[in-house]
């Protein structure tokens, strides 16, 4: 392979406006770092007729996840930029990411004339097509009815705001509102101890090529700035709780770490898609004041680990079908395809 030249950097980025708004957002930043202009190139995500490599083989059901690191591996682009949540939790060798600093990991009620989950009206018509949110929003308001929705956050926007509404709300994750610059939609942040966020919600993969990265050079000491050793370890624990749980990405489950005082406190919670039943745990541990120390990635794995098998323990493979595939991907190509956590479209 020609060696990489960071003079001419390609970020890899799929069409939909939250996605190119990531993208350009990690694009300014290494052309700061690296001195140099970064070229966004489009990766076609659906339909690419000639495609060869299995999609499953590159990490699961990620539909748009796969199709970002099928170009990186072809050296289609050298950077690509993930929603983490969407990441799946094996991680190819081939590839190695850094996170930067997390953005709020809650999710958002947006709902029409202001409601809050508290104020909606009894029988109330809430859009999501995440087994998660409904589990959760069940759990707290079990006369809720949910609507399995798709698209792309306006076409769910609308859904409750638009003029031709015919729900009273949808949830989303803040982060994204808040990329797009659309917050004002925001009727209530939910609380992460009523709706615990998706693992890795909120937060951002800049991944490349493990082999561009292992030479130390300008790319490597770019990608070391990128990176937020906070959100890194938080992530980590949450996704170790998915990893554990050998959890599809269908799954109800939410995890939240932060770190608090020296310690990564951690809770997750496994649900009933009805909301009839839920199980949550919570467990903290300290870390090293040298946060960059790899001691501190494994602390923060085994943290999700334990939090994981107390689950199993109390009985979480009962209350849901874990390991659930996603739903198949509809037809039209503007509708979310991959059956994850309330799938973005291209
Ligand atoms: N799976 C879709 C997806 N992936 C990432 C985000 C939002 C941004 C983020 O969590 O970083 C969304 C949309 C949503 O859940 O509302």
């Amino acid at each position: 392979m020609s060696p990489l030249d960071v003079e001419h950097l390609r970020l890899g980025t799929r069409a939909s406006r939250l996605a190119t708004t990531q993208s350009g957002f990690v694009a300014r930043r290494l052309t700061e770092l690296l001195e140099h202009p970064v070229e966004l190139v489009h990766v076609r995500t659906q339909g690419d007729a000639d495609r060869t490599t299995s999609l499953s083989a590159l990490g699961g059901t990620g539909v748009f996840v796969a199709a970002l690191r099928e170009a990186l591996l072809e050296s289609r682009c050298d950077v690509a930029v993930h929603s983490l949540k969407d990441l799946p939790t094996t991680q190819p060798a081939e590839l190695a990411f850094v996170t930067p600093e997390r953005e709020d990991p809650r999710d958002a009620l947006c709902a029409r004339d202001g409601l809050t989950v508290e104020t909606l009206p009894r029988g109330g018509r809430v859009g999501t097509g995440s087994p998660r949110r409904a589990a959760q929003l069940q759990a707290a308001r079990p006369d809720l009815e949910i609507v399995d929705i798709r698209g792309n956050v306006e076409t769910r926007l609308a859904r409750a705001l638009g003029e031709d509404a015919d729900l009273d709300a949808v949830v989303l994750a803040f982060a994204g509102l808040s990329r797009l610059g659309r917050t004002e939609v925001v009727s209530e942040v939910l609380d992460p101890a009523v709706v615990a966020p998706a693992p890795g919600q909120g937060a951002l993969a800049v991944e490349a090529r493990s082999a561009d990265l292992a030479d130390g050079g300008p790319l490597a000491e770019a990608f070391a700035a990128l990176d937020h050793r906070p959100t890194r370890l938080a992530v980590t624990a949450e996704r170790a709780v998915l990893a554990r749980l050998e959890a599809g990405c269908a799954a109800p489950i939410g995890a939240y770490a932060r770190l608090e005082d020296g310690e990564l406190v951690m809770s997750a919670v496994v649900g009933r898609v009805d909301g009839a039943e839920q199980l949550t745990h919570t467990a903290r541990v300290a870390v090293g004041p040298d946060l960059a120390d790899a001691a501190a990635d494994t602390e923060a794995r085994e943290l999700g680990v334990r939090v994981a098998e107390r689950l199993l323990a109390d009985g979480a493979a009962r209350l849901a079908p874990l390991t659930a595939a996603a739903p198949p991907a509809p037809r039209e190509p503007q509708r979310g395809p991959t059956g994850t956590d309330d799938p973005e479209v291209p």
